[in-house]
């Protein structure tokens, strides 16, 4: 079973750039580039071609428009259907983003056009490097909405920026811009929205000049020290998956929907 095929990709466009690099974007701009079920279903297929494909020699995840990298979840869709939207086996495989960001044996970089927050948040996090144009914005956003990322948006996140750091992203839910991102080591470089394709570009032909083989090792040998944290990963997403059922989190759902500030006073 080969997954969707790019022809038939919907949210996402998948090229193969300069025979070089595969260019990944997120195209659902109407929805600040948020993810559905689908969505995540594409990006996992894009990863696999990207993986498979011997021309490439890294990967460039990037936000369609100049708004938005990713807002993370689909929050209308979960408000309107009570959840991400149909998907190839009937399951939302986040998780399996995740996973494949790590595992595939080149470099992925993330360019950050714009808000990267929530979900979206968390995949720039996973990208083994992160360029940010000057308008990016950075931060977390679910327990505003009724959900968390308690694998590795947080314990990932807190070996990149601190402890104290990422309980601040999480627990206080402020936006970040490219300038206090790049201070905090979130993000490797800031340039110009103009420059942000042609300097990822700049990066993959850098990288694809060197050995595959000494990326591939040192790229999972980085890994290796944070890979158990894939446990964490697994019961954290099998919480959610409880969580978002409930009436707390479908409050934080629906609030965002109608544009209101949620109550969550009874569940204190
Ligand atoms: C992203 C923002 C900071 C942008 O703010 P800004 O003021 O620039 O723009 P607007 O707020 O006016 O947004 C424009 C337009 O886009 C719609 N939109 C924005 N974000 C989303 C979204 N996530 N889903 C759907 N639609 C979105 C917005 O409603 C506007 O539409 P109009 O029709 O009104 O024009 C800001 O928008 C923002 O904070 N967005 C919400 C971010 C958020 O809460 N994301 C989800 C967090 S939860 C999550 O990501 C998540 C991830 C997982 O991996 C899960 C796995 C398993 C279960 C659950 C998961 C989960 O919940």
């Amino acid at each position: 079973m080969p997954g969707i095929v790019p022809e038939d990709f919907t949210d996402i466009r998948y090229s193969v750039e300069d025979d070089t690099y595969a260019l990944v974007t997120i195209d659902r701009p109407e929805r600040m580039n948020a993810f559905r079920g689908r969505t995540v279903d594409e990006l996992i297929s894009a990863f696999k071609h990207a993986w498979a494909d011997r021309r490439v020699a890294a990967v460039v995840l990037t936000g369609a428009g100049e708004r938005a990298f990713c807002a993370g979840g689909d929050v209308k869709e979960r408000a309107e259907t009570g959840s991400y939207g149909p998907t190839e086996w009937g399951t939302f495989e986040v998780e399996r983003l995740h996973r494949i960001i790590r595992d595939i044996p080149k470099p992925v970089v993330a360019a950050v056009n714009g808000a990267a927050i929530g979900g979206g948040h968390v995949l720039h996090v996973l990208c083994d490097l992160t360029l940010a144009s000057t308008n990016a914005v950075f931060g977390q956003n679910g327990p505003r909405v009724g959900s968390f990322d308690a694998g590795f948006g947080t314990a990932y996140l807190a070996r990149i920026v601190g402890e104290k750091r990422a309980r601040q992203i999480w627990f206080l839910l402020d936006r970040y811009d490219a300038a206090a991102a790049e201070r905090w080591g979130l993000v490797n470089q800031v340039v110009a929205p103009e420059e942000l394709l042609a300097t990822a570009a700049d990066w993959c032909h850098r990288m694809a000049d060197l050995s595959p083989t000494a990326l591939r090792f040192l790229k999972h040998s980085f890994n290796a020290d944070s890979d158990h944290l894939s446990g964490l990963s697994h019961v954290a997403f099998d919480g959610l998956e409880v969580f978002v059922e409930t009436e707390e989190s479908q409050e934080g759902a629906r609030a965002f929907a109608e544009k209101r500030p949620p109550d969550f006073r009874k569940y204190r």
